[in-house]
């Protein structure tokens, strides 16, 4: 790939000095990788290692396809560095999600060595330990490091290594083993990927205690986003960073990167980078939640890469329209609404909850194009693809927490629910149910959310916002019902999806399934009547038949009885008898 490639627009572009770019750095991994399986074991594993390729009945994939990096299957508690590395993630196809957007790096299956759900810890390891200077060492540098001195530098860095505090227990232990229960090779399939995760089995079996958090602030790589990503223009600011539309170099898509504003090391701002991270690693892919593709420290500072919404957030669509004096009108709140509660039901099914729902953090996606593909990506029959042009998405996970062990950062006070003020977080899904309603009233064109005092009290005591707009009864209601004082009342996000007043469409078909049930049962009724009818008749007529019959015996009996007695007299009378038939 040379030259200089044509941009969209018509214009030329800068050709890509992949000596300095993004594919040079990722060629060098993808090339690093086979040997850094090799030199990133101890020298009996490494022995084993080079010893299983060269007897493997399986083809060793060749460099350029990347085939070492991929050894996880589709798994929605993926790990969060294997989202650093955006080859590693499943893409949709062209027509789904935003249009900007990449779409499969490399074929998903082509990756696959071996149907392990588990991350291999050496890719954990590489992508968490970036070595001086941005690149990994030179081969006979890395050939260097297995001296016996330098596996303790090794052992070292295999420990640093963040666990996910929102993956599941089941997923943890999996991982780590109570005990370090060290596992053979005949344990797992037979290829590298397994011999380098025993590898770091038996790591953590030697040292579980030592087993220490990645920290940000040991990242020391050129930097990335430099080097990857060309900055078109600052597309906004927030609490926590600033965020740019960015250009991929090597892929040439959009994406919103996200840098904090502050140093990262110790400080909270830290947990919260972490939170984000580890939130969108987890959720994985769902049409209402803001895709993410990779996260990384550089100079302190967290960096996290998003899919890019073309429509900004809700927040900024509703500072244009207070300029304009124009509000949402019913139909599209509906739909805001709906497509929101999709979302929410998702992270809440996934055992988190947002706890910063508002306008801004609600993001907007624009000329879908939506085919059968982007289907697929729909969670279930019931949330159905949007219909509308318009694709609303959750983003900013700084704040999410788990259900299961909640650690609340509380978000936004003007949006937050009065229990989580109280502390009493039994009902946390809901305080996100909450936040929507008032997000809903702000689109609605309410005015400025209070946030504190007695206005404050007022809607924690059921009352709406004063709307500028006439609403239907029916909506109203649904947002009065969402923001009820006890948290239990309040509709769930599973429940919202199938409101009828959002969903009228489903309101009527259980309307007509209900009369079909009806007419069934009616038709059931009368074809038993009929068969009882039926039955009826038929008794009836054998009755006549039977009667008929005993009553014609009964008259040859007599007719008998009467000819006997006739015996010798005239033959005609008992002729007519007899050839009178039955
Ligand atoms: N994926 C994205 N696509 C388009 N614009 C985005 C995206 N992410 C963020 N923005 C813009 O950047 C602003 C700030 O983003 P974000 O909410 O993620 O940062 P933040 O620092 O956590 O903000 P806050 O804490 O105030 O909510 C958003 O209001 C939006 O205008
Ligand atoms: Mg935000």
């Amino acid at each position: 790939m040379g030259g200089s490639l044509k941009c969209s627009g018509g214009g030329i572009c800068t050709p890509l000095d992949f000596s300095s770019c993004g594919e040079e750095n990722e060629l060098e991994e993808d090339s690093s990788l086979q040997e850094e399986k090799s030199t990133s074991l101890s020298p009996q594993k490494n022995w084993e290692f080079q010893n299983w390729r060269a007897n493997s009945p399986l083809p060793v994939t060749p460099q350029r396809q990347r085939g070492g990096r991929s050894l996880a299957p589709s798994n929605a508690w993926a790990s969060p560095i294997r989202e650093s590395v955006p080859s590693l993630r499943k893409s949709p196809g062209p027509s789904q999600e935003c249009p900007g957007t990449p779409l499969h790096y490399v074929t998903w299956r082509k990756l696959q060595l071996c149907d392990t759900p588990n991350t291999p810890k050496s890719l954990l390891t590489k992508t968490a330990f970036p070595s001086p200077g941005g690149k990994y060492p030179s081969k006979g540098l890395r050939h260097l490091r297995f001296t016996p001195g330098a596996e303790s530098e090794d052992f070292a860095q295999a420990t640093l290594v963040n666990i996910n505090p929102f993956t599941p227990d089941s997923y943890r232990q999996m991982l780590f083993p109570p005990g370090g229960k060290r596992k053979t090779r005949g344990d797992l399939p037979a290829c590298p990927s397994s011999i380098l995760f025993e590898w770091h089995l038996y790591s953590l079996k030697e040292a579980p205690s030592i087993f220490t958090r990645f920290l940000l602030r040991e990242s020391n790589m050129v930097s990335r986003y430099k080097k990857e990503f060309l900055e078109l223009e600052k597309i906004g600011v927030g609490e926590f960073g600033s965020v740019y539309k960015c250009i991929k170099r090597l892929d040439g898509c959009v994406y919103a990167i996200k840098r904090s504003k502050r140093p990262l090391a110790g400080s909270s701002d830290e947990q919260m980078a972490l939170r984000e991270v580890y939130a969108h690693a987890v959720l994985g892919h769902h049409p209402h939640v803001v895709r993410y593709y990779s996260a990384w420290a550089e100079d302190d500072h967290m960096i996290i890469q998003n899919e890019h919404c073309n429509g900004g957030s809700l927040q900024d669509v509703l500072l244009e329209n207070a300029k304009s004096g124009h509000y949402f009108k019913e139909a599209e709140l509906k739909e805001i609404l709906l497509q929101v509660s999709m979302g929410l039901k998702y992270i809440h099914s996934s055992g988190l909850v947002h706890l910063d729902i508002k306008p801004s953090n609600i993001f907007i996606c624009h000329n879908l194009t939506v085919g059968p593909a982007g289907q697929e990506e729909s969670d279930g029959e019931d949330d159905g693809f949007p219909s509308s042009n318009v694709v609303y998405k959750i983003g900013d996970l700084g704040h999410v927490t788990s259900l299961t062990n909640p650690q609340v950062e509380e978000g936004d006070s003007r949006f937050l629910a009065n229990e989580v003020l109280q502390e009493q977080y039994c009902y946390l899904p809901k305080a996100d149910i909450f936040a929507l309603a008032l997000t809903i009233a702000l689109a609605a064109g309410c005015g400025p959310l209070p946030h504190n005092d007695v206005m404050w009290h007022h809607i924690r005591r059921g009352n709406l916002p004063t709307i500028p707009q006439q609403l239907s009864r029916g909506f109203t209601e649904l947002l009065k019902f969402m923001i009820r004082p006890d948290p239990s009342a309040r509709q769930s996000a599973t429940a919202l999806t199938k409101n009828p007043v959002l969903r009228p469409s489903l309101g009527k078909a259980a309307q007509l399934q209900k009369q079909l049930n009806v007419e069934r049962f009616k038709t059931a009724m009368l074809e038993r009547e009929l068969r009882a009818a039926r039955h009826t008749q038929t008794f009836r007529k054998d009755q006549s038949w039977g009667y008929a019959k005993l009553q014609e015996s009964e008259m040859s009996s007599k007719q008998r009885s009467s000819s006997k007695r006739l015996v010798g007299g005239k033959s005609t009378r008992s002729f007519s008898y007899t050839g009178g038939g039955y």
